[in-house]
């Protein structure tokens, strides 16, 4: 499917986009912002592994990640998510999204695992091509994102709510928040270090990135990695005053702020592409890397039994 990014997207979604945008119960979900969810237009936007809510009303739409157990960021999730994005940026009825979670307790575990380990290179940039694309995408996006974190947000979790423009989390010791890569035994790329530089210092990142360091809330607030914490039950409702909040600033200034302020960091990425991605397959196609991840990815699922 042709994006503004140029990236290619998995062979069945090439040739039938909207095959990965079937089966969606968006008719009977919950009452979104301002009550406008269910209708026509969540049909329109969602998937399978995305819940989107619009209010044509207040031009706020709730995205949910539904992929249980943990919204790990599968290939199918990181494609229903860019397209879905791409339907509301095109709506002009749309000035923001809220990203949230559907899945008790988990905001995003990030990056798949299974999607990392025992894969042969074409998987690998396959892949990482759609990583990329949903950062791009919803780094440079026009609209106004909040993420609404109702649980954990390690990893790749924490990507995705680094690209928003504010950040809302939950109240809950447990819901952590950060780069975690290292103790995984590998390394965060240089597009996804700029961004937490861009946002914590690079102080904060040089030991945040190298420890692997995961935030409890009142840690992820004094770091400035999120905006406010808040109980739980008032994630959603403070979400949706941040939005306010932003959509009281008149469109075309906004956007153009926002892309002054984050063009060099898009750009360094848009402009090696390509090695970017052979860097990711080499280094992810190592024994020893394969090793670390499968030794992590068996860690977890020992912990669960
Ligand atoms: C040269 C350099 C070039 C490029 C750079 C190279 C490499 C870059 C690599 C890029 C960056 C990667 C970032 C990532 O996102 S890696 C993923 C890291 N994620 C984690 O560490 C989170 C792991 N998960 C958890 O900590 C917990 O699951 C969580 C707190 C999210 C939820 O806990 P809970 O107790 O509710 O659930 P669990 O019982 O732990 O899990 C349920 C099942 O889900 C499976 N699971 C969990 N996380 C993942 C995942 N990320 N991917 C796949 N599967 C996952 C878990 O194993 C359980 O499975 P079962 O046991 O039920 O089979």
């Amino acid at each position: 499917m042709a994006l503004a990014s140029g990236v290619r997207f998995p062979a069945r979604a090439l040739l039938r986009p909207w095959s990965l945008l079937r089966d969606t119960t968006l008719g009977r979900s919950e009452p979104a912002a301002g009550g406008g969810g269910g209708g026509d237009g969540a049909r329109l936007f969602g998937s399978q592994r995305v819940l989107v809510e619009p209010d044509a009303a207040s031009g706020v739409a709730v995205m949910k990640f539904r992929n249980p157990p943990v919204n790990s960021l599968s290939l199918e999730l990181l494609t229903e998510l860019v397209i879905s994005l791409e339907k509301v940026e095109n709506d002009k009825t749309f000035r923001g999204v809220i990203l949230t979670s559907a899945c008790p307790r988990v905001f995003s575990a990030g990056l798949d695992l299974t999607e990392l380990c025992g894969r042969n290179p074409a998987h690998y940039t396959e892949y990482w091509k759609a990583v990329q694309e949903l950062w791009l995408r919803t780094y440079l996006s026009s609209l106004v994102l909040v993420a609404a974190i109702n649980g954990a947000c390690p990893a790749g979790g924490c990507i995705i709510a680094l690209a928003c423009d504010c950040r809302v989390l939950a109240d809950n010791p447990k819901y952590h928040i950060g780069l975690n890569e290292t103790l995984l035994g590998i390394t965060t790329p240089f597009w996804l270090k700029d961004t937490y530089v861009n946002t914590i210092g690079h102080r904060a990142s040089e030991q945040a990135l190298q420890l692997g360091s995961l935030f409890p809330p009142s840690e992820a607030l004094q770091v400035g990695l999120v905006d406010q914490v808040v109980p739980e039950d008032q994630v959603l409702s403070t979400a949706l005053s941040e939005m306010a909040r932003w959509l009281a600033v008149p469109d075309h200034a906004r956007q153009l702020t926002k892309t002054m302020m984050r063009k060099a960091t898009a750009d360094r990425l848009l402009r090696q592409r390509d090695a970017d991605i052979q860097n990711f397959v080499s280094f992810i196609c190592r024994d020893s890397i394969q090793k670390s991840l499968q030794v992590y990815l068996e860690k977890l699922r020992q912990r669960k039994g």
